[in-house]
C-alpha cells in the first residue's frame, strides 16, 4: 500500500540535511554571530536559526501549498501556536543554539509532521554528529538506517536519566527542578545526563544509551519528532505526572518502559507551565 505521507518525510530528510550543512559551516563562527536572547537572558536564539527556518518553510510551503506550521523562530516572531488536524509541520531549526554557540557537539534539526494531531512521523538530524534519526509512524525508528531500540531496563536502579536545567532560572522553579532531581539521583539511579538538546536526549532514549528523559518547559518544536522516535523504538510517552503525553503542555517523560517511566513520574515535582497553545 502507498504511504500517503512518504514524500512529505523524504522531503523531510533532505532539508534536514540540507539544513544541518548552513549549521555545520556555521558552528565555527558561532561566537561570532550576534546572539539575541528571547524569554530570557539564556533563551538564545542566532540568525542561523532564524535562516535555517526559512529555509525549511520555503521550501516546504513550494512543495505542499497548503500545509501548516509551527516553527520555533515563527512563533517567536508573532505567529500563533496551535496544534489543529491540518497536516502541519512542526520546526525546531536549532535544538539546542546554546551548544551551537558554545560548540558543544549535540546540535540537532527537529521536524515533526502531524495530522489528525497525531505525529506521522519525526526527522532528528544530529549534524555535528552526522546521526540522522527518523520514525514514521507504524513503520519503526531508525539512526542512518539502521534500527533503533530502547533500553531492556527494568530496574531504574541500573539506569541513566537524561534532564536538563532548563531555561528559566526564577528561584521557585529552579528549586522545584533540584527537588525532583535531588529525588531522582538519590533512588538512586546510575547518572544522571542532559545533551542540551531535548530532540537528541529522545533520541538517546530511542537509541538506548539512555533509559528515559523528562523535562518540564520544552516547547512542541523540541519534541514533536523525538516523541515518535522514542514509540516508534518500543519506548513510552506520558507526561511528568504519569498522565497522557499532551504535545503543547510542555512538560514531557520519555522512557523504555512502562516500569522506569512510572518509578520516575512518581520522583517529579510537577509544576506547571503556560502551555504553548495558551491565548497569547
Ligand atoms: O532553544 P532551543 O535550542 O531550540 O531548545 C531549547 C532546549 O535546547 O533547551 C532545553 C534545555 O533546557 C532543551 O531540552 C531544549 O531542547
Ligand atoms: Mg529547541
Ligand atoms: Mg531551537
Amino acid at each position: 500500500m502507498t504511504d500517503i505521507w512518504q514524500s512529505a518525510m523524504d522531503h523531510a530528510v533532505a532539508l534536514a540535511r540540507k539544513a544541518g550543512q548552513v549549521v555545520r559551516d556555521a558552528v565555527g563562527d558561532a561566537q561570532k554571530e550576534a546572539v539575541m536572547v528571547k524569554s530570557s537572558s539564556i533563551d538564545l536564539v542566532t540568525q542561523t536559526d532564524q535562516k535555517v527556518e526559512k529555509l525549511i518553510i520555503q521550501s516546504v510551503k513550494e512543495k505542499f501549498p497548503t500545509h501548516c506550521f509551527i516553527g520555533e523562530e515563527s512563533v517567536a516572531a508573532g505567529e500563533v501556536c496551535v496544534l489543529t488536524d491540518s497536516p502541519t509541520w512542526i520546526i525546531d531549526p536549532i535544538d539546542g543554539t546554546t551548544n551551537f554557540v558554545h560548540t558543544f557537539p549535540f546540535v540537532a534539526i527537529s521536524i515533526g509532521f502531524s495530522v489528525n494531531k497525531q505525529v506521522e512521523f519525526g526527522v532528528v538530524y544530529s549534524c555535528l554528529q552526522d546521526q540522522m534519526y527518523t520514525a514514521r509512524r507504524g513503520k519503526g525508528a531508525f539512526c542512518n538506517g539502521r534500527p533503533l531500540r530502547v533500553s531492556h531496563e527494568k530496574d531504574i536502579r541500573q539506569a541513566i536519566i537524561a534532564t536538563e536545567f532548563g531555561s528559566n532560572r526564577d528561584p521557585g522553579v529552579v528549586d522545584k527542578v533540584f527537588s525532583s532531581l535531588k529525588r531522582v539521583v538519590s533512588i538512586p539511579v546510575h547518572g544522571v545526563r542532559g545533551a542540551g538538546s531535548a530532540a537528541i536526549n529522545m533520541c538517546l532514549v530511542a537509541s538506548g544509551c539512555v533509559e528515559a528523559y523528562y523535562e518540564i518547559g520544552i516547547h512542541v518544536w523540541d519534541i514533536a519528532a523525538g516523541s515518535l522516535i522514542v514509540s516508534e523504538a518500543g519506548g513510552v510517552l506520558m507526561d511528568v505526572d504519569g498522565g497522557l503525553l499532551d504535545l503543547m503542555s510542555r512538560r514531557v517523560l520519555a522512557a523504555n518502559n512502562q516500569s522506569v517511566a512510572e518509578h520516575l513520574a512518581k520522583e517529579i515535582d510537577a509544576f506547571r507551565v503556560r502551555r504553548d497553545d495558551a491565548a497569547s
